[in-house]
């Protein structure tokens, strides 16, 4: 609508992410015009309750109508929490959470009403973010890639640089910063690379009941069995070209496999997948970069970051080393997606998920009180 806010220049938008992780919630501000990012706001994190999170796990690859009405309540009180701490925000973008992704199949999930959020929030809330590039034969993921191009701009990068996301799933979006906008041929090449910390945090919940390899202490400790990664690098998976995405759990024959070696060993490998896959996907960069930033929880295991240091011909640093925030980046790119979305610009195109024409997907829920 015309007297809204973002159609007249920046907002402050508060962004919303539940990550494949299962750990939490991230929510962070930003100010927007859905082009530019001018400002960081507050941030905070709610994590998921050991109860919850079993909730969201016995929930994980269903679709709406097959029993995913605690996960979806669980996601959106959760959210309702969070958001309600903050002040001052004129719009928010709501991920939700993911619980099944099969595009070109049964299209995506993310549990979580964003109706039900601006309700509660009193507040405009665009949700639904992946459908509409599924429905018009996108893969509906990685949706950062629109974000990261602004930051590339941000931060006055001038030659082709990356972005790793090192989450429970692995994405890598190529940038030339050179390029107008996000969406000018030959501006980005974004795509999921592999499992990256999922499976590790399967293995070492199973096996000794923490959340996750902490500081690659496990790994450090075991040794890469080849033939296991050989096959697991045999996977089709790498063979296709992208733009690709990937489900959280689509390597599960892996973690089986995994399982059957002492946990050391199980996790260096498992460690070491998640950066072979990294490798994999910078093959299919149309141009060297000038450096990787890593954002995403895996830039905290020294175990992986080395591992990519020592096989990528770049500087490896996490996002930290240009001033910006690896633990909030996913939660920003939904706040400036929201804005995007609510302004009528695309959020993804042709070469970061593979859809036939540039797309502003999501829907925009105003309070009821609103309309
Ligand atoms: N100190 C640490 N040492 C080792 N691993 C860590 C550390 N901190 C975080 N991680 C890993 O990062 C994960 C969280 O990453 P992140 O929050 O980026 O994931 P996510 O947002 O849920 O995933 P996705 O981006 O796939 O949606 C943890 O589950 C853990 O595996
Ligand atoms: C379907 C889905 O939720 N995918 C997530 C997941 O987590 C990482 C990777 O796989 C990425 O494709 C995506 O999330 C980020 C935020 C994205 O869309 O850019």
């Amino acid at each position: 609508m015309r007297g809204d806010p973002w159609m007249n220049g920046p907002v402050w938008a508060l962004g919303a992410m539940s990550g494949t992780s299962l750990d939490g919630v991230d929510a962070a501000m930003v100010l927007t015009d859905g082009h530019q990012v001018l400002e960081f706001g507050p941030h905070a994190y709610r994590p998921y309750s050991p109860a919850e999170q079993a909730v969201l796990r016995a929930a994980l690859g269903r679709w709406p109508g097959e029993g995913v009405e605690a996960a979806a309540e669980v996601v959106e009180t959760a959210h309702a929490e969070l958001l309600a701490r903050f002040e001052g925000a004129q719009i928010v973008g709501f991920h939700g959470q993911t619980l099944a992704h099969e595009p070109g199949g049964r299209g995506t999930h993310q549990a979580g009403n964003g109706g039900l959020l601006a309700d509660v929030l009193g507040l405009p809330v665009v949700w639904d973010f992946r459908t509409a590039d599924v429905t018009l034969g996108g893969q509906g993921a990685p949706l950062a890639p629109f974000y990261h191009f602004a930051l590339a701009k941000k931060i006055g990068a001038t030659r082709p640089l990356a972005f790793l996301n090192l989450g429970g799933v692995g994405n890598l979006t190529w940038i030339d910063p050179t390029q107008p906008g996000p969406e000018a041929e030959g501006a980005l090449l974004a795509f999921d690379t592999g499992p990256a910390n999922a499976p590790l945090n399967d293995l070492i919940r199973a096996r000794t009941g923490r959340d996750c390899d902490e500081g690659g202490e496990v790994a450090a400790k075991g040794r890469v069995k080849k033939p296991l990664l050989d096959r697991f690098l045999s996977h089709p998976y790498f063979l296709k070209i992208p733009p690709k995405s990937l489900d959280r759990d689509a390597f599960a024959e892996l973690v089986q496999a995994a399982k059957k070696l002492d946990t050391a060993s199980a996790a260096a490998t498992l460690t070491a997948a998640a950066v072979s896959a990294v490798v994999k996907g910078a093959e299919h960069f149309p141009r060297p970069v000038s450096r990787l930033l890593v954002t995403g929880g895996g830039r905290h295991n020294p175990v992986m970051m080395k591992g990519l240091a020592r096989r990528l011909s770049c500087p490896v640093e996490p996002v930290e080393a240009v001033g910006l925030n690896g633990d909030m980046l996913e939660a920003q790119a939904f706040a400036f997606l929201a804005v995007r979305v609510a302004k009528g610009l695309p959020t993804s195109c042709r070469t970061t998920t593979g859809v036939a024409a540039n797309v502003g997907g999501g829907q925009i829920s105003r309070p009821s009180a609103l309309v």
